[in-house]
């Protein structure tokens, strides 16, 4: 795939975005399922797979780790082969957060792992400690060179073991459960990540022949086998996605209905955007509507206070939700504290909103009282990352007049088609190189 870094947006802002819109599958749940299926001994499909750069990046590693990727028809990849040890190049790794998903698969089936420094937003320090702490308790040995190369390699195998992991890293328990699932012996994961795309793993690493109990909660359990068999999985949607386009039709108060949720609500996503005064209706077949009456009115507390949304592992709300919200607050009648705790440099791009003109007291980096309704300007901006690019997106989408944003390789790493769904919609944007 080639990498189409940089590019823009011209958007002209002002108008309700409403219509019809379907919800892609879940870029956190692709990237570890693609990497699973180095595990497989046999072809894996895998299904409801977006078309996001994120995904082009990491089906060129497998590639070149020596798997054959086919994608005939769109969505479905049919994986297989024999992966090999393989020099991965900088740019490829460095280019998604998700490589760093290789290292628990290769070295279960390897034996070793040399990898660049894997990359993905630049909102903060991504540590890598729980990897290690965890993939060291399974028997391997990590060593992370100077140049940034990271060397994994299992002396005398995986074995099974007790584990707390000391903090709740998704890709780090992903990791684990891959590693962990042809150990040999019981891995019991305690303070295990469990959302929905760490569940979706699980259940594909079961349908290949795992044996992984207590997904979906903090504790795992996993008996070792011998080898994976190949299997047919079906990823869910990306409720990323979903709370981006409900954000996105509040705050231009637009009616929209998201088709291909898988019919569950998110309750923290709900209560977070109750907080702003918005609210949403499920309809059959999997569908939820926003409508455009909306009464985008911050609740206070039940003391009168200041109301905070702040994010935190699964089941809270999602940190990287917190970009969006920070946006739709903007329209919203009165004042919030946005509190995003896990990322040290995410809220930045706040400086952003307010040259568009949104009352927002950046308290430090991690804290933002926002206060609202404000009516935004049109500016030029450029995306940081995945999340506060579709914030930026939505500002100005909100904001009457010509505005645009710069570096949408951001965005695309992260929302499949974005200008197609949003024209559909009504929306005037155009993507120029
Ligand atoms: C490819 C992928 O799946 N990326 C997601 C994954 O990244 P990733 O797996 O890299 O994120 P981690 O879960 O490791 O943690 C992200 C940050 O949150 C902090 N932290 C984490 C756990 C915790 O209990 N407390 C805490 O403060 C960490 O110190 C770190 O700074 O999970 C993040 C947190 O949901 C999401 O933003 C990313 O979109
Ligand atoms: C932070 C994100 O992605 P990544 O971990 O891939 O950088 C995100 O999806 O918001």
């Amino acid at each position: 795939m080639a990498q189409n870094q940089g590019g823009r947006y011209i958007i002209d802002g002002g108008r309700p975005v409403s219509g019809t819109v379907r919800i892609s599958g879940n870029k956190n749940a692709a990237l570890p399922c693609l990497a699973a299926t180095l595990l497989a001994r046999e072809p894996v499909t895998l299904r409801n797979i977006p078309r996001i750069a994120d995904v082009g990046v990491m089906v060129e590693l497998l590639e070149i780790l020596g798997m054959r990727v086919e994608n005939r028809e769109p969505g479905v990849y049919h994986i297989s082969g024999t992966p090999s040890v393989r020099d991965l190049p900088y740019t490829l790794v460095d280019a998604v957060r998700g490589s760093i998903l290789l290292v628990g698969p290769l070295v279960a089936r390897c034996g070793a792992v040399r990898l660049p420094p894997p990359g993905g937003d630049v909102i903060g320090l991504r540590r890598l400690d729980t990897h290690f702490s965890v993939l060291e308790a399974l028997g391997a040995t990590c060593v992370l060179h100077d140049n940034g190369l990271l060397d994994v390699r299992t002396p005398s195998g995986l074995s099974g073991t007790d584990v707390f992991l000391d903090e709740a890293s998704v890709t780090a328990t992903e990791n684990a459960v891959m590693a962990a699932s042809v150990a040999s012996g019981t891995t019991i994961l305690r303070n295990a990540a469990c959302e929905p795309h760490v569940q979706d793993l699980c259940s594909m690493l079961n349908q290949m022949g795992a044996k992984i109990s207590g997904i979906g909660s903090n504790l795992l359990v996993i008996e070792g086998v011998a080898e994976l068999h190949g299997c047919d999985f079906t990823i869910g949607y990306d409720y990323m996605e979903a709370g981006s386009f409900i954000g996105l039709a509040a705050a231009t108060r637009g009616t929209l209905i998201l088709e291909g949720t898988d019919g569950h609500d998110v309750p923290m996503i709900r209560n977070g955007f109750a907080r702003l005064g918005i609210e949403w209706e499920s309809l059959a077949g999997n569908r939820l509507v926003v409508p455009a009456e909306q009464r985008l009115s911050i609740v206070r507390t039940v003391n009168g206070g200041t109301p905070k949304l702040d994010d935190a592992p699964w089941p809270g709300f999602p940190a990287d939700l917190l970009s969006i919200m920070t946006v739709v607050a903007t329209q919203a009648k009165g004042n919030i504290l946005i509190h995003e705790k896990m990322f040290e440099s995410r809220m930045f791009f706040i400086d952003w909103l307010i040259r568009m003109g949104a009352d927002i007291i950046l308290c430090d980096p991690h804290r933002a009282v926002v206060t609202g309704p404000m009516a935004l300007t049109p500016a030029r901006l450029t995306s940081p990352d995945v999340r506060a690019g579709m914030a930026l997106i939505i500002a100005a989408l909100c904001a009457e007049g010509r505005s645009e944003i710069q570096n949408v390789y951001q965005v695309e790493r992260g929302y499949e088609d974005l200008v197609g769904k949003l024209k559909i919609l009504g929306a005037a944007i155009e993507r120029v190189e």
